[in-house]
């Protein structure tokens, strides 16, 4: 049997390989070709054995080619360091031994359990994509006593970081015999400008119930050879990397630079964003933490606005280019009133806009709740403040003050234009959601990560990032993480849930131009956007 691929196929499928369901043995010589996805054909017109590996090759090239793909199973690989060292030796598990699994069913993921994208699906729907699932394996490829890990974190904070960390460590420790672990102080740039810490199950012991991250963080910084320089020079071999969408794009340079440098070092992404903005995996950690505190300002605004005539109360809360946080905190809430997001641009005049729905609340009801996520309504503002973006030090657009010109402008609407007195109730706490410990459920959702990334890193995989798919956890290659952000589709059923449960205008009946219009008497620009 020709078991050898074609370089033409790879010139026009570079990242693809292919694995003949016939032939599952085949996938560890796979392994070792330049790819991240392979296809199992499930299809009846698939060949058979007695076709060759180049013809089964050369089917799927033209089935691909013609768009008839409906039968191809994808696995969406991440790398395994014997893709570049493939001698590199294996040892067996060291939790074949340990008295806590001893009674697990399956102890040990096969390299054949995947995790499927796409879960609802039609009966003649395509298989679609997969992932590898996470989980400890049979084979590991460090023994206890060589492992040197590390562990940073960058970006914002998050809550939930500090258990992260805590079982990174324990699970080393605990699952693995493993006493060798260095935190990096500061983010990306501790790696060559600080010292390390030295993490031990005592040191950590506690840290889960702090808000903020025991190792601090920093934005900016990222220098890929320094930081590879340093891995090398300490003698790490896991890097354990906590961060959100720029972070693991940093984490796929450092793998680059280490596979290029061909050392043994597994290379381990962690997702953390407290906007929820990172695509594929469910939910971000800390996510629900953030949610339920952000109840805690709804409902002081709530309190507030009730309990004054014409009372307009304004939460601002996070999401720098999607409105998940102020979204959920809506629709968990039941007292908000209208809700703004980046994804849905709004306007404040004329019909069926804002003001017109501010007024309609409070001759209704007396008073009003909007949440605002910080992003939303930025070019607005911009427009209308003739501010111009600066940057933070990684590079993100630093956001102007949604919250606050909000409010100036529905109180010069309400007492200029409509005579109205409106007690306006500002509440921005941004921060405050974020720097909480994370709650039980992000707790447990943590070590779940922790474990899944080190079990990964322990069985030789590398540049990938952990999270859960449709509630497994996976292990997903880090560019499929860091290509598109989640964003609130608002034709999805959720956003129509929150429109139904606030009654908020669409602000869809509008198109995308600035106008000027004269409303008694005086000149206002109005946005219109669809
Ligand atoms: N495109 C990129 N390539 C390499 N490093 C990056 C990139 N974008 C951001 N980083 C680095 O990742 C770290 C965190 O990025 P930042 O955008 O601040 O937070 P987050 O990872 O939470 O999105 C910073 O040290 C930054 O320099
Ligand atoms: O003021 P900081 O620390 O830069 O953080 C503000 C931003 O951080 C965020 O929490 C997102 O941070 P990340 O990109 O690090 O996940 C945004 O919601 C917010 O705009
Ligand atoms: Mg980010």
């Amino acid at each position: 049997m020709d078991l050898s691929i074609p370089s033409s196929f790879f010139e026009t499928f570079s990242s693809h390989s292919l694995l003949h369901p016939l032939f599952p043995s085949n996938f560890q010589k796979l392994r070792s070709f330049p790819i991240n996805s392979y296809f199992n054909l499930k299809s009846r017109k698939f060949p058979s054995k007695s076709l060759s590996w180049r013809q089964n090759c050369n089917y799927l090239r033209s089935q691909i080619s013609s768009g008839n793909v409906d039968d191809v199973f994808v696995l969406e690989d991440v790398p395994h360091l014997t893709d570049f060292l493939p001698d590199l030796a294996s040892y067996s598990n060291p939790l074949k031994k340990s008295q806590a699994y001893a009674i697990v069913k399956q102890s040990f993921v096969t390299s054949e359990d995947v995790v499927a994208q796409k879960i609802v699906v039609q009966r003649n729907s395509p298989r679609g994509v997969h992932f590898r699932r996470a989980g400890p394996r049979e084979k590991v490829y460090f023994t206890p006593e060589e492992v040197r890990a590390c562990i940073v974190t960058c970006g914002g904070l998050c809550p939930g970081i500090n258990t992260v960390i805590r079982e990174i460590v324990c699970g080393l420790n605990y699952m693995y015999g493993v006493d060798n672990v260095l935190g990096i102080e500061g983010g990306y740039r501790g790696f060559y400008s600080k010292n390390t810490l030295t993490l031990t199950p005592k040191v950590v012991n506690d840290i889960h119930k702090r808000g903020g991250t025991f190792l601090r963080t920093s934005r900016g910084g990222h220098d890929t050879h320094k930081i590879v320089d340093s891995i090398q020079d300490r003698g790490i071999n896991q890097v354990y990397i906590i961060g959100g969408d720029g972070t693991q794009k940093g984490a796929a340079l450092i793998y680059k630079e280490v596979e290029k440098r061909g050392l043994r070092v597994a290379v381990a992404g962690i997702p953390k964003t407290i906007d929820n903005d990172i695509a594929v995996i469910d939910k971000s950690f800390g996510f629900d933490t953030a949610v339920e505190e952000a109840q805690r300002a709804i409902n002081a605004a709530h309190v507030e606005v009730e309990s004054v005539e014409n009372g307009v109360g304004i939460v601002k809360l996070m999401g720098r280019y999607c409105g998940f946080i102020a979204t959920h905190a809506t629709l968990a809430s039941r007292d908000v009133d209208c809700c703004l997001i980046p994804e849905s641009p709004f306007y404040l005049e004329g019909p069926d806009g804002l003001f017109e729905y501010i007024e309609l609340r409070l001759k209704e009801n007396g008073h009003l709740v909007i949440v605002v996520a910080e992003g939303a309504g930025q070019d607005y503002v911009a427009q209308s403040t003739h501010a111009a973006y600066e940057k933070d030090a990684s590079g993100n657009k630093l956001l102007l003050d949604v919250g606050l010109w909000l409010s100036q402008k529905i109180k010069d609407h309400f007492v200029n234009v409509r005579k109205m007195e409106v007690n306006m109730k500002y509440i921005d706490p941004t921060y405050m959601i974020r720097a909480i410990p994370s709650n039980a459920s992000d707790n447990i959702y943590c070590t779940l990560l922790a474990h899944s990334a080190v079990h990964g890193a322990m069985a030789g995989y590398t540049g990938f990032t952990v999270g859960p798919v449709n509630s497994r956890h996976a292990y997903i290659p880090i560019s499929r993480v860091t290509e598109a952000t989640n964003t609130v589709k608002l034709t999805d059923r959720m956003w129509a849930r929150l429109l139904a449960s606030t009654n908020q205008p669409s602000f869809l009946n509008s198109n995308d131009m600035l106008q000027e219009r004269s409303i008694d008497g005086e000149t206002v620009t109005v946005t219109k956007t669809t």
